[in-house]
């Protein structure tokens, strides 16, 4: 059984000037311990589908959302929201782009480990709070957990920050990590440790991973899968060799022809409406 399926999806915003579709009909799977990466450029629709699979955009008034999305077997629409919310940060979790705006910049880091475990164990009592902590900052490669759980978010480094969010959204070790172009807001050196630091621990605790970048370059380090996004449709898939090696719709083409190098940076604009990239959905064979 997949970990997580998404069928038909569609997605439509009702804005005063009317409604804008913003998901055509998505569908995408991912398999328990498989990593896989949904790539387009900005304003294709990749954060918003992590915001359904995360429940964020279900209860959203204007947001309309059809199709279904399935997270172990469960169809998320089906649940109430507090059901959803029981899921976030315990059995799906997600890392930002930017640490500092998913950690709390007015608590201590072990604070903010002790509500994160405590979703998974309610109740649980400081004193394990703290020692599952500083088993987990240890699993990021944190020498001195203790100052770093004393610490507020401030007093530490981006990278340092980035090792804390990891460690956090795999505390309750979940089934699902969403990861939206970590370390991008970060320098490279350590955008690339904490792409390596990533894989190692998904790969340790069989986690799945729905990857969300416009970085060919890192997709092709990370991703087992790749599904590439266009304008709110899915116009290719399958095994990211298969898919680097023979891209075969032209918006995937035309994405690595603009494709910054490994050093990061921009994503050059591709031509507007280019009525090649209308080419009909490209499915390599081989799904393993
Ligand atoms: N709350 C909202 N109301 C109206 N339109 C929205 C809303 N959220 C997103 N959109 C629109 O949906 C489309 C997809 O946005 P989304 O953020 O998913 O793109 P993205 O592929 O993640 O881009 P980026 O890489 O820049 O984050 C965009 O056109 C965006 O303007």
């Amino acid at each position: 059984m997949s970990v997580l399926a998404i069928r038909d999806l569609t997605l439509s915003f009702r804005l005063w000037s009317g409604p804008v579709e913003v998901l055509h009909g998505i569908s995408l799977s991912i398999a328990r311990g498989e990593r896989v990466a949904l790539v387009g450029e900005s304003g294709s629709g990749k954060s918003v589908t992590a915001r359904i699979v995360l429940g964020l955009l279900q209860d959203q008034s204007g947001a309309r959302i059809g199709g279904r999305v399935e997270f172990q077997g469960r169809n998320l629409s089906g649940m109430s929201a507090r059901e959803r919310r029981a899921l976030r940060g315990r059995d799906i979790s997600m890392i930002f782009q930017d640490p500092t705006s998913s950690l709390n910049p007015v608590f201590r880091i072990g604070g903010q480990f002790r509500e994160v475990l405590a979703r998974a164990t309610p109740g649980i009592s400081d004193t394990k709070a703290r020692a599952t902590a500083t088993g987990l900052l240890e699993e990021v490669a944190i020498h001195d957990p203790a100052r770093v759980l004393d610490s507020y978010p401030f007093q530490l480094s981006g990278g340092m920050n980035q090792r804390v969010m990891i460690a956090m959204a795999l505390a309750n070790r979940p089934s699902l990590l969403l990861a939206d172009e970590p370390g991008t807001a970060l320098d490279v050196t350590v955008q690339a440790q904490t792409l390596d630091l990533m894989r190692t621990l998904v790969d340790d605790h069989g986690t799945s991973v729905l990857f969300i970048s416009h970085n060919l370059g890192v997709v092709r380090e990370f991703a087992d899968r790749v599904y590439v996004i266009y304008r709110g449709r899915i116009v290719e898939e399958g095994p990211t060799r298969a898919v680097f090696e023979h891209p075969g719709h032209p918006y995937t083409r035309a994405l690595m022809a603009a494709q910054p190098n490994l050093t990061g940076g921009g994503l050059p604009r591709i031509p507007e409406r280019d009525p090649s990239f209308l080419a009909p959905l490209v499915v390599h064979g081989d799904r393993t």
